[in-house]
This record gives C-alpha cells, sequence and structure tokens, in this order.
C-alpha cells in the first residue's frame, strides 16, 4: 500500500533520512518507533507531503505521490501537537473541518466516545491537554479513510479515553483500515501494534512482529527488546 524508496532528508547539515526503505501492506497496526529525533515525524511528514524529501520516492497505491496532493483525501492524519485556534469553540472547529473536506462523517459517535458534548461550546483556547487531544482524536477519526496516521495519540488522556482509543483502533482495522502509529508508549505497542518499524539513523533498523523483534534481541520485554536493539547498533 505504501512504499518508500531510498528516502533522504536532512535539515541543513542533519541528516535524519539516510536512504530509507520500507514496505507497509495493506491492512494491521504498524507501530513506527525510534529514540527522540531518529525521524518518526519526519517520515510520516514526507508521505502526508509536508516535508519534500531531497532524494527517493514514495509511493501509495502502487503511484508516485511525492509534489502530488489528491491522495491526501484517502488519508486521516492525528498531528503530534494540535495547534487550533484559541478563540473558536470545539463545535465550530469540527465544523469548520467538515466544511473543507467533502466526505461523510460520524463526529456525534466520536463526541459521545470521548465524553466531549459539555465541551462543544468551550473555546479551544481554554481546553486541558487531555481535553484537546480527544478533539484532535475525534477530528481525525470522523471521516472514513483506508489510512489512518496517528502521530503520538495517546499524548494526555486519561485511562478511559485511552481504552476507547483503543477499541477505535481495533475497530478501524477490523474494517481492514491500514494504520500507522507513532508511539513511545510501550505497553500501548504491546496491546496494539501487529508490527514494529523502528528507525535508527535515518534507516529502518528493524521491521517485523513484536514476537519477532522479542527472538531477535533473545528478551521477552518489549521496552527491553527495544533498547536491547539500540544497545547492540551502539556496541
Ligand atoms: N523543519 C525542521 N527544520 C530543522 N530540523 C528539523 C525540522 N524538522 C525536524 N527537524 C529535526 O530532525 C530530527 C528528526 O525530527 P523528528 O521530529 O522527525 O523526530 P521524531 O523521531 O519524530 O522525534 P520524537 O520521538 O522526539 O517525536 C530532529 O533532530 C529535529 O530537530
Amino acid at each position: 500500500m505504501i512504499q518508500f524508496k531510498n528516502l533522504h532528508k536532512r535539515f541543513g547539515k542533519l541528516v535524519v533520512l539516510d536512504g530509507l526503505d520500507l514496505n507497509i501492506k495493506k491492512g494491521g497496526i504498524f507501530a513506527v518507533l525510534g529514540p527522540n529525533g531518529s525521524g518518526k515525524t519526519t517520515l510520516i511528514k514526507c508521505l502526508l507531503g509536508m516535508v519534500i524529501p531531497q532524494k527517493g520516492d514514495i509511493f501509495y497505491n502502487d503511484k508516485s505521490v511525492l509534489k502530488k496532493w489528491n491522495y491526501r483525501n484517502e488519508l486521516n492524519y492525528l498531528p503530534q501537537i494540535a495547534n487550533f485556534p484559541p478563540n473558536l469553540s470545539v463545535l465550530e472547529l469540527i465544523q469548520m473541518v467538515k466544511n473543507l473536506r467533502p466526505k461523510e462523517s460520524n463526529e456525534q459517535e466520536l463526541i459521545d466516545l470521548f465524553g466531549l458534548n459539555d465541551s462543544l461550546n468551550k473555546k479551544l483556547g481554554n481546553l486541558s491537554g487531555g481535553t484537546k487531544q480527544k478533539v484532535n482524536l475525534v477530528l481525525t477519526f470522523m471521516f472514513d479513510s483506508n489510512l489512518i496516521i496517528l502521530d503520538e495519540p495517546t499524548t494526555g488522556l486519561d485511562p478511559i479515553s485511552l481504552i476507547h482509543l483503543k477499541e477505535l483502533i481495533q475497530k478501524e482495522k477490523a474494517k481492514g483500515k491500514t494504520i500507522l502509529i507513532t508511539t513511545h508508549i510501550m505497553s500501548f505497542v504491546n496491546e496494539v501494534a501487529d508490527e514494529i518499524v523502528f528507525i535508527l539513523d535515518g534507516k529502518i533498523y528493524f521491521k517485523g512482529t513484536i514476537g519477532e523483534l522479542k527472538k531477535q534481541t533473545n528478551n521477552n520485554d518489549l521496552e527491553h527488546a527495544i533498547a536491547n536493539l539500540i544497545s547492540k547498533q551502539y556496541a
């Protein structure tokens, strides 16, 4: 479904993606992992056309998407930091996004799920961090798309909202959707991910199931297995 081919991206002298190759097949939950600053968000932004690589190509359903925009209507994206206009209410923002995107939406179901009915008329600038993240999730999941990209989706969520998020992700997977998630929360990865994609030094250092990672690193605990991957690289 998605292919990154020989992707190179640097910011000034800083090489972030260094000839990265990656194939993501259709359907399932893929956790994109790596240390802080390893290039996870940059990789996702390349796929979204928000960062333009210096070299390489990206294919979505076998078509190159570099400097093209139409494919974006087929995906949903949850940004790591949502910079909402502070003076708009939650409802006004949802309405605005609906007006911008000519697609069916099911926002009320999600507003109910995340208990946002009492916050609908509040200004976005006055919301708590966790509530903002719930609004961010409503805006991401309210459209029906085959590819869902979630950059740190658990940030600020309370335990009940976290359970709702996991159920939501599993529901989308059951419909055959492809879900890419970046996160540093290993318990979350353990519960939801079908496959792990680990980025280090600008390349894909590991791709496979959690079971395969544990076997390769000879470690049964995911957090330690990941730490083991990194330390072996630098040993
Ligand atoms: N627009 C930019 N200009 C300059 N440097 C950038 C830019 N965007 C990202 N970087 C740098 O590229 C590197 C990779 O950043 P990126 O946000 O992709 O990492 P990440 O793996 O998502 O990190 P984290 O886990 O901390 O979210 C970092 O060193 C970052 O400072």
